[in-house]
């Protein structure tokens, strides 16, 4: 579970003290989530979600996140809301670590999605993508192209654990990401880890997205291969044409792509296969099996990896380009 950081009673009330959020009457730490410690905490201003950043995530980035956070709720997208303390910085600080305070966001994420939930997945993307336009923060994203081959080198010679010729498999597919990156395609800030688990769904409806702690500037549509990757295998591995058709329309109703973004989508998404079966891969090796935190299968992205290699264009994801029939 993640709750990495024993949080004392006296330091979260005088945590709390920054804000106008009235006494606290209860809070418990989160199971879900591998990265951070999160608590759901009721105080009597209402339940807000208290954050403390832990050892993964780079303190020098936590200004983009938080700014990006208030930047697309002040633009009407529905994300956590950093709360402002009466005075200071909203970053504070708890336990020894940096902490901050989120509104609390209605919904649940789900475990089985429908095409009808891709397709409103991909229409919150594309309204993210617009609403970021403007928004002045810039991170690099330390998890693209020009990452993987140290990530695979950090995984070393045990990649092979995993399974038999895996190293080998890995070398030659990031010797072809490499080459045939797509380069000059439409860049922004993108949410880069927009799995199920990070948007939540109330009575049918998308009622917001979370987890912006992965958030930087790329090609905006590495963004829709991500959850090309994410929403749309089914549990056994195949592909859903449907809910692919579903998650690229949805995208395309708020923001066209071009030509060469649909041209790029099937690398982009064998990409986005890559750096989930990498994080994971380094993961499965370093993190010891006594760790509390339970280990993501790279297994699942291998073979997502080899599904979406045989993809020669992006009319096999179900879609129509105009002009050109399906
Ligand atoms: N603003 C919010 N409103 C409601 N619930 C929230 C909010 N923020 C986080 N949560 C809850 O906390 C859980 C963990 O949050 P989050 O995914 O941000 O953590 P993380 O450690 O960064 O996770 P990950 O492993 O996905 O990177 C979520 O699944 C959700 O249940
Ligand atoms: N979404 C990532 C975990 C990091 O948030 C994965 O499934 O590998």
């Amino acid at each position: 579970m993640a709750v990495y950081t024993d949080v004392p009673e006296p330091d979260l009330a005088a945590f709390l003290a920054r804000y106008d959020v009235g006494r606290l009457l209860s809070y418990k730490g989160i199971a879900e989530g591998v990265e951070n410690s999160n608590f759901l905490l009721r105080a009597e201003g209402g339940t807000f979600i208290l954050t403390l950043y832990e050892k993964r995530v780079n303190r020098d980035d936590l200004p983009f996140f938080i700014g990006l956070m208030e930047h697309l709720a002040g633009k009407g997208l529905s994300c956590p809301l950093p709360v402002q303390p009466r005075e200071g910085e909203t970053l504070g600080e708890l336990a020894g670590r940096p902490a901050a305070l989120f509104t609390f966001l209605e919904g649940m994420w789900t475990r089985r999605p429908s095409a009808e939930h891709c397709r409103a997945v991909g229409a919150a993307l594309a309204g993210m993508h617009l609403a970021v336009r403007d928004y002045a923060g810039e991170r690099r994203n330390a998890l693209s192209v020009d990452a993987w081959r140290g990530l695979f080198e950090g995984a070393g010679p045990r990649a092979g654990e995993v399974e038999e010729g895996l190293p080998a498999e890995i070398e030659g597919e990031l010797r072809a990401l490499e080459s045939g990156w797509p380069q000059g395609l439409p860049s922004g800030v993108i949410h880069a880890d927009l799995f199920p688990d990070n948007v939540f769904f109330l009575s049918g409806e998308l009622s917001g997205l979370i987890d912006f702690y992965f958030a930087c500037n790329d090609i905006l549509a590495y963004d829709l291969a991500i959850c090309l990757c994410a929403w749309c295998f089914e549990q056994d591995g195949a592909f859903n044409v449907t809910k692919a058709r579903g998650l690229i329309d949805g995208y395309r109703s708020v923001r066209p792509l071009s030509e060469a973004e649909l041209d790029a989508l099937p690398m982009l998404a064998r990409g986005a296969a890559m750096r989930f079966l990498l994080t994971r891969l380094y993961d499965w090796i370093h993190i010891p099996d006594t760790s509390f935190v339970t280990k993501k299968d790279p297994r699942e992205y291998l073979r997502k990896s080899r599904f979406l290699r045989q993809v020669r264009d992006v009319r096999e994801y179900g879609i129509e380009r105009e002009g050109l029939p399906a």
